[in-house]
């Protein structure tokens, strides 16, 4: 049976001090609380990592880094490969994500060889994907989205499929206060349980867990966590705030 997981995403903000104290916050509040019913991973900046590890029960909350090089080691300066990210005792890493793909000219191609890095690496990997409005409204969304999966993850096997999480976060959600609606997420994530399905076969593509990330809050968590393809959350701006991300991970 395949778990729930909300996971955050800094991004590009905090500094290790201010990053270690929201770490310690989020990690004191799991800690507390009784009966989750999903697991939780915080996403850092690569800073952040070895930091963050220090103040946190790794059993009880993940940490992943946010991104790591398509190379395994070498003259590529100022680049952070999956063994890096190993070496600090993450258990994560984010890939794929939107902003990743715009800003950073990141391909399918390049994010299969991340992918089987980060494997290699004993790392699991939270696999972004996700249309961009226009997409979206000329209604090519799920083809695109096959694509985006099809092109960096199904070359793998399915053992090590068994270590992807997959998260749909339509990029006309993210940041912009525009949630999807959860007959939209729930649509793309039964369609993403399909796709596996017919790669893989039925009963991996039940174990697999797909996140809905994008302006996703406290107040819209619980509706779009009762969607049966939905098993939780890739959060942004809301995981800034232990109370605000404590919100999300206790609204299954
Ligand atoms: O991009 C996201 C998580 O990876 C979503 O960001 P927001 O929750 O800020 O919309």
């Amino acid at each position: 049976m395949r778990k729930n997981i909300v996971a955050g995403n800094w991004k590009m903000n905090t500094t290790v001090p201010e990053g270690v104290k929201l770490a310690k916050e989020v990690n004191d509040a799991v800690a507390a609380a009784k009966d989750l019913k999903c697991e939780v991973v915080i996403g850092v900046p690569f800073t952040h990592l070895t930091a963050v590890k220090a103040v946190i029960d790794i059993n009880k909350v993940g940490l992943a880094a946010e991104n790591c090089a398509a190379k395994d080691k070498g003259a590529y300066t100022g680049e952070v490969s999956a063994a890096m990210v190993a070496s600090t005792g993450a258990n994560y890493v984010i890939l794929g994500h939107s902003e990743r793909r715009e800003y950073f000219n990141e391909t399918p191609e390049m994010l299969k060889e991340k992918v089987d890095l980060a494997l290699a690496n004993g790392l699991k990997v939270i696999f972004c994907c996700g249309e961009s409005l226009e997409l979206r409204e000329n209604g090519t969304y799920k083809e695109y989205i096959k694509s985006e999966i099809e092109g960096s993850l199904f070359h793998l096997s399915a053992d090590q499929f068994a270590n992807i999480v997959i998260a749909y976060e339509p990029i006309w959600a993210i940041g912009t206060g525009k949630t999807a609606t959860s007959d939209q997420a729930e649509e793309v994530h039964a369609v993403i349980r399909g796709l596996v399905a017919d790669k893989y076969g039925k009963q991996v593509a039940d174990d697999t867990t797909i996140l809905y990330g994008g302006s996703c809050k406290p107040a819209n968590a619980p509706e779009l966590f009762s969607k049966p393809d939905i098993d939780g959350g890739l959060i942004g701006g809301a995981s800034l705030k232990a109370d605000s991300f404590m919100g999300i991970v206790t609204a299954f």
